[in-house]
């Protein structure tokens, strides 16, 4: 069932639309996650759907029930932005309970609710304790657990692990991921790191001057990229000028395989870096520079004619920097890009 709904939403500032007419349903138990450049829109449109920022148009229905005039408290939604803004000189349980008791006045104790939460977030045991002693993971865990507690139907999320070294937030993404499956939590949240957004969703939704560019699992949109805009914004450089006819791509690296069935004519092709493989003839190359990524090696090669190619190729036997390498292309990798809409 759908929880939130928006309907041609668009938020002004000005002559500048923020947000520009989205259209966006979240299902209940689904998470979603907003991406998109600096500037795109994400946070406005949490704002909007958090009854932070008014509507220029379009409505926002949660549940059903249109949201016009329904102020933040009244939304059953949880917020837990950036920089996690919990109270410095309470202690952890308080700041937990702030939660409970914004919710259910008048209770005297949360002891036991607050105990289940922190022990949720991975954090069992810490009520004492002064938020000022905690690392900046503990402190987004406490954030998480006070956004947490008075179960909200929506939990809004806004760059939740944003503050966070590299190691940590994907710990805490697998961690997220977990919790909010065993909850049955319903998210929508925001952030510019596509890493953190394909690691937590179940859905991404990749912004571009306040529109959606493309919506769809993060399957769909790592292996079909809705446009240039996306590609390029996923970390995808290899993209050319081509020209389509049959099984191939006339391009200035020469002619490159296409998946069988694509557009014929002028288009914009993506290769995949690993669509690009070292073999023994085929498109010389000189290997510019060389980064261990883990699991295989990352190239970046000048090849004799065109812009410069990002390959991929497994750690043993990679080439060094100023090596000459041949490589062909793999149609599996090859993206033929719809032609950009105006
Ligand atoms: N209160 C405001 N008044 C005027 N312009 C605003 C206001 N809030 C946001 N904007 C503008 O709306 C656009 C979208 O901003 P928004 O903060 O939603 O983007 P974002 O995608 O969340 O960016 P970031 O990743 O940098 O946080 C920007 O051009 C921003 O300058």
């Amino acid at each position: 069932m759908t929880l939130l709904q928006l309907e041609g939403v668009s938020v002004r500032f000005g002559e500048r639309a923020a947000v520009d007419a989205v259209d966006l349903a979240v299902a209940e138990h689904e998470v979603v996650c907003v991406l998109g450049p600096s500037g795109s829109g994400k946070s406005t449109l949490l704002r909007v759907v958090a009854g932070l920022q008014q509507v220029s148009g379009g409505r926002v229905l949660l549940g059903g029930a249109d949201q016009a005039g329904v102020p933040v408290h009244r939304r059953g939604v949880g917020l837990m932005f950036q920089d996690h803004q919990l109270f410095p000189h309470r202690d952890v349980g308080s700041n937990v309970s702030f939660g409970l008791r914004m919710r259910r006045a008048g209770r005297s104790s949360y002891a036991a609710e607050v105990a289940q939460l922190l022990e949720l977030v991975g954090l069992p045991g810490a009520q004492g304790r002064a938020v000022a002693s905690l690392s900046g993971g503990e402190q987004q865990r406490v954030a998480l657990a006070r956004a947490l507690a008075p179960s909200p139907r929506l939990l809004m999320l806004d760059e939740p692990l944003g503050q966070l070294d590299r190691g940590l937030r994907e710990r805490l993404v697998v961690e997220l991921r977990g919790l909010f499956s065993r909850l049955g939590t319903t998210v929508l949240a925001v952030t510019h790191d596509q890493g953190e957004a394909f690691a937590l969703a179940d859905r991404v939704v990749v912004m571009r001057d306040g529109r959606i560019a493309q919506a769809g699992t993060p399957l769909e949109v790592w292996q079909r990229p809705a446009s240039e805009f996306v590609a390029r914004f996923l970390g995808f450089e290899n993209v050319v000028p081509a020209v389509v006819s049959g099984t191939g791509a006339a391009t200035v690296w020469g002619r490159v395989p296409v998946p069988a069935g694509s557009p014929e004519g002028e288009q914009r092709l993506l290769i995949r870096p690993a669509g690009v493989a070292l073999c023994a003839a085929g498109l010389r190359c000189e290997v510019v520079s060389r980064t261990f990524r883990g699991t295989h090696v990352a190239l970046l090669l000048r090849p004799e004619a065109g812009p410069v190619l990002e390959a991929e190729c497994g750690l043993a036997g990679a080439p060094a920097v100023g090596d000459r390498v041949a490589v062909t292309f793999t149609p599996a990798e090859v993206v033929v890009l719809p032609p950009p809409t105006p």
